[in-house]
């Protein structure tokens, strides 16, 4: 059976999309849009229209008639938390994602655009391992202030996929193994996965620094820089997600620029390339403690892992754990298409999306 797959990724500045004949990829394309069309909108969740009829008139341009589709798939977004895997878009998600989103982010577009593109041709939505996945233990739950629990926000959907692919290369089961996946890009999540569930996460906002994202800060310091009356919430939440990190330090969010820098004998580039390696590593030591030491494979993913300098230092710090395996790229657009594959094959089921269900499960 050929099934023809539309999947959607938006992203801050861009929305990625690929089409694929079951595994085969037929057309790929970022469509950049322009900071000053972006600033016209107040919410992410405005800007649907527009990138919906941008994406349309890229399939146009590229003769994908929109009555081939068999489906399609969105990066799943800011829901409450959800399972792993795929969820049927319904009026339910799109009510949450348009009028009470968890925290605006561009992935919440990805539900939003495919369900309108799907209905106009009458055929299903999914979202495909969002990023609210949650498979944490009640033990990862507590922060430490009761009422302020820790939340599993993360790069799941690459992240379950490497994981995913690399059992699958080795003649295992992602249910037998034990393995813990860094995503290093523009943000970075590292996740520990026990036989097929994704038990724990050191989020962007709890451990390693990234291109453009603080990662752990010293809270008594950021709560007195938050009361200083010299910045506003959003500029705070701005300096954690969007100015922090590598682009704090370097002003710039692309590590093969910090890499020349380092080429050229910039010190401070190397202190801030090693720091941001180092904190990556004391992440992966950090979830090694969750499966006892057990840990089948240690991935390293995300644009970042085609950096030979970035896996070369952080290998050496944890290959005394596991096997390092490195998988480049974050993989997307391929992970959304080969899991709503395996829904239409059979090989899995799509949940449908109820929050009454989700909030006592
Ligand atoms: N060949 C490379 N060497 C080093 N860093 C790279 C390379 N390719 C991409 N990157 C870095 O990867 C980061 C983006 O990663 P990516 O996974 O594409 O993130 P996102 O989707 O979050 O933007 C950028 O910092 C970019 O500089
Ligand atoms: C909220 C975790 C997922 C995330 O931050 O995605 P991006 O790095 O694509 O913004």
């Amino acid at each position: 059976m050929n099934y023809r797959i539309l999947a959607i990724n938006p992203g801050s500045t861009s929305t990625k999309i690929a089409v694929y004949d079951n595994e085969e990829q037929l057309l790929v394309k970022g469509i950049d849009h322009k900071a000053e069309e972006i600033a016209n909108y107040e919410r992410i969740q405005d800007q649907f229209e527009m990138r919906k009829q941008e994406v349309l008139k890229v399939l146009a341009e590229n003769n994908i008639d929109i009555n081939t589709l068999s489906t399609v798939v969105g990066r799943g977004g800011l829901l409450p938390p959800v399972k792993s895997g795929a969820y049927l878009v319904n009026d339910e998600m799109i009510d949450r994602l348009v009028n009470r989103p968890v925290i605006e982010h561009a992935s919440n577009l990805g539900a939003i655009i495919s369900y309108e593109i799907a209905k106009s041709i009458g055929v299903n939505a999914y979202i495909y391992d969002s990023v609210a996945v949650d498979e944490f233990n009640d033990i990862a739950r507590l922060s430490g202030i009761k009422n302020m629990d820790r939340e599993s926000l993360s790069h799941a959907l690459n992240s379950r996929a490497m994981a995913i692919k690399f059992a699958k290369d080795n003649n295992k089961k992602y249910n037998e193994l034990n393995i813990i996946v860094a995503h290093l890009g523009g943000g970075i999540t590292v996740s520990v996965h026990e036989k097929g569930k994704m038990i724990d996460i050191v989020s962007d906002d709890e451990g390693p620094f990234s291109p453009e994202r603080s990662g752990r800060v010293p809270c008594k310091k950021l709560i007195n820089t938050c009361f200083s009356g010299n910045y506003t919430h959003k500029e705070m939440l701005k300096m954690i997600r969007g100015k922090g990190g590598i682009v704090s330090y370097l002003d710039t969010v692309d590590v093969r620029e910090v890499e020349k820098m380092m080429e050229e004998g910039n010190k401070e580039a190397k202190l801030v390339h090693d720091a941001m390696c180092y904190q990556v590593s004391k992440a992966i030591g950090e979830l090694a403690t969750v499966v006892e030491g057990k840990v089948d494979a240690i991935i390293l993913t995300g644009g970042i892992a085609y950096s030979k300098l970035v896996t070369k230092h952080i290998k050496r710090r944890v290959e005394f754990i596991s096997h390092v395996e490195i998988m480049p790229g974050e993989n997307e657009l391929d992970s959304l298409a080969l899991g709503t594959l395996r829904v239409l094959n059979n090989e899995e089921t799509a949940r449908e999306y109820k929050e009454e269900i989700l909030a006592n499960a």
